[in-house]
């Protein structure tokens, strides 16, 4: 059963972030708080990374056992290791680095080796079957202009594939060009899902998306709860 989606919308960019720095802090806590550990799915892009800045500032960041969460991505950009474009690159870079954080619970999708996408994507559901296929507590998505979400694009076949985790997308309209996207069971795998959107661009996107309109964004829901976070001018054409 999914339920209807909830909006917060926020002044600006850095007014989002931080309350979803804070938001995601919680929820955490509150997923540790059964003694367990909280599955975690990062997103890319640049509200994605304000968001994991403000984590890392954030004071009460401390509440959390870092230990005890498990990290993993909804994309990544196939390209080589340590790339600055990179997904994991970013989400090192803006907090993963500055927590203590148990290495082995972080979960990249791999680097560009010369193995191809389409082997990194099979070895990535492998590695989430490996887990135990978890239920994620939390998954952040972006979401673009034209209304993609991690790495699934309007009009590709990804977007439609239901019989594996993680697929290899070429030619993807916004660069690099080639990357590794979980698939939207995979993502419906999720308690909560939470859109984090800024930004006058992505307005059509969000109000498409929430009026249900025929893009990658209207469809992953959370089993629990759909947020969509947003700031005024990613809100501004919602009816
Ligand atoms: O690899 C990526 O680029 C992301 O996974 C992508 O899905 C991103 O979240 C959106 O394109 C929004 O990006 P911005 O926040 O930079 O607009």
């Amino acid at each position: 059963m999914t339920v209807d989606p909830e909006l917060l919308v926020h002044s600006d960019a850095e007014d989002l972030a931080f309350s979803v720095a804070g938001r995601l802090i919680t929820a955490i806590v509150d997923a540790q708080s059964t003694g367990g550990v909280a599955q975690v799915v990062l997103t890319g892009g640049r509200v994605a990374a304000k968001v994991y800045q403000a984590v890392a500032e954030s004071p009460a960041r401390v509440e959390v056992d870092w230990q005890r969460v498990e990290f993993w991505w909804g994309d990544e950009r196939f390209l080589p290791s340590g790339d600055p474009e990179r997904n994991e690159t970013q989400a090192r870079d803006a907090f993963l680095s500055a927590l203590d954080i148990d290495p082995v619970r972080v979960h990249p999708m791999a680097a560009d080796t010369g193995q191809g996408a389409e082997a990194a994507a099979s070895a990535y559901a492998a590695e989430l079957e490996a887990a135990g296929s978890p239920t994620f507590d939390v998954l952040l998505l972006g979401v673009g202009p034209d209304g993609h979400v991690a790495s699934l694009f309007p009009g590709y076949p990804q977007v439609a594939v239901t019989d594996v985790a993680a697929v290899a997308v070429h030619d993807s309209p916004k660069p690099p060009p080639t990357r590794v996207s979980l698939t939207l069971p995979v993502l419906n795998r999720s308690r909560e899902v939470w859109f984090v959107v800024s930004g006058d661009d992505k307005a059509d996107a969000v109000a498409t998306a929430l009026a249900e309109g025929d893009i990658p964004a209207a469809q992953p829901k959370g089993q629990n709860r759909t947020l969509w976070l947003l700031d005024e001018a990613a809100a501004s054409k919602i009816s």
